[in-house]
């Protein structure tokens, strides 16, 4: 049996909600076989970060060489890339290696404030990485940090979108979880048009990590050959659901729940 492959790179999330682990989850649940190249270890829990270990130059290379020489793949998504060395190491095997569907979430801080990209590296983002990018997948503050236009309203989102796809990027889709309204509004930009995607806010704390997996989802259904607007379509239905059915794991932001959208789909099938 032929499966579409995915490959992410990013950090790893000790407390599993996000990063790594929530990219490989959620390839699981699309069925796409995941593979990884850790950028960072980091000591996380519902509470927080409480440690950030950068690998070496080496040692991801050695990763991303590893899967490039041998397995393949037919999407990328990038996480937690924290520094412009590492950026531009990814850029070059990117290109190195033909990779294709490049899905880029450009972390920068993590729910509790810490940060996950040195402030150094916005620079290096910019010019290398949103170039080679077929979608990048900013939340609200990331879209202003990229742009440095002030997002209050739609028509300024749009906007920023517009100034991400001048700086390289094919499709952008600035996410609306940081939407200071009770609707939720994701919108994509091709270049040529908008679609918005809505929802209701959920009220809850367990929201860690909706990122991460949300750009997954996107980067599975790209691998599998889904168009960008299903790829937009079934990654908000995936994260929502995920939001919905929560786990009420650790006293704080607890993960999402990554089995709840396949659970959904079956259920669907069988009533
Ligand atoms: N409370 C919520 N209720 C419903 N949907 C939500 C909620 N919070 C986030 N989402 C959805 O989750 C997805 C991720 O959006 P968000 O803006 O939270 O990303 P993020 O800030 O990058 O996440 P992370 O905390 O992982 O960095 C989007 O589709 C957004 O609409
Ligand atoms: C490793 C990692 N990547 C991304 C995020 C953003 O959610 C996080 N908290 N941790």
């Amino acid at each position: 049996m032929k499966r579409a492959k995915a490959l992410t790179i990013a950090g790893s999330d000790s407390g599993g909600g996000a990063g790594i682990q929530a990219d490989l989850k959620t390839f699981q649940e699309l069925k796409v076989f995941g593979m990884s190249a850790i950028t960072a270890v980091t000591a996380q829990n519902t509470l927080g970060v409480h440690g950030v270990y950068p690998m070496s130059l080496e040692a991801i290379e050695q990763q991303l060489d590893a899967i490039g020489l041998d397995m393949g793949t037919e999407a990328v998504k990038t996480g937690m890339l924290f520094n412009s060395e590492i950026i531009e190491l990814v850029v070059s095997k990117v290109k190195q290696y033909g990779w294709q569907q490049v899905v880029v979430d450009p972390v920068m801080i993590a729910k509790g404030g810490s940060a996950l990209l040195q402030q150094e590296a916005v620079f290096a983002m910019k010019k290398y990485l949103l170039p080679v990018a077929t979608v990048i997948t900013p939340n609200i503050p990331e879209a202003e940090e990229l742009t440095g236009l002030n997002i209050k309203s739609l028509a300024e989102r749009k906007l920023a979108a517009e100034a991400l796809f001048e700086l390289g990027a094919k499709n952008v889709i600035i996410k609306g979880g940081h939407d200071t309204d009770d609707n939720l509004t994701d919108l994509l930009f091709d270049g040529k048009g908008f679609v918005e995607l809505y929802s209701k806010r959920i009220f809850t704390e367990n929201t860690h990590g909706t990122g991460c997996t949300f750009a997954a989802a996107i980067a599975a259904c790209l691998a599998k050959g889904q168009t960008m607007e299903e790829a937009f379509q079934i990654a908000k239905e995936f994260v929502y659901c995920a939001i919905q059915k929560d786990l009420h794991i650790g006293s704080g932001h607890g993960p999402t729940n990554h089995w709840a959208y396949q659970e959904q789909q079956n259920r669907t099938v069988r009533s």
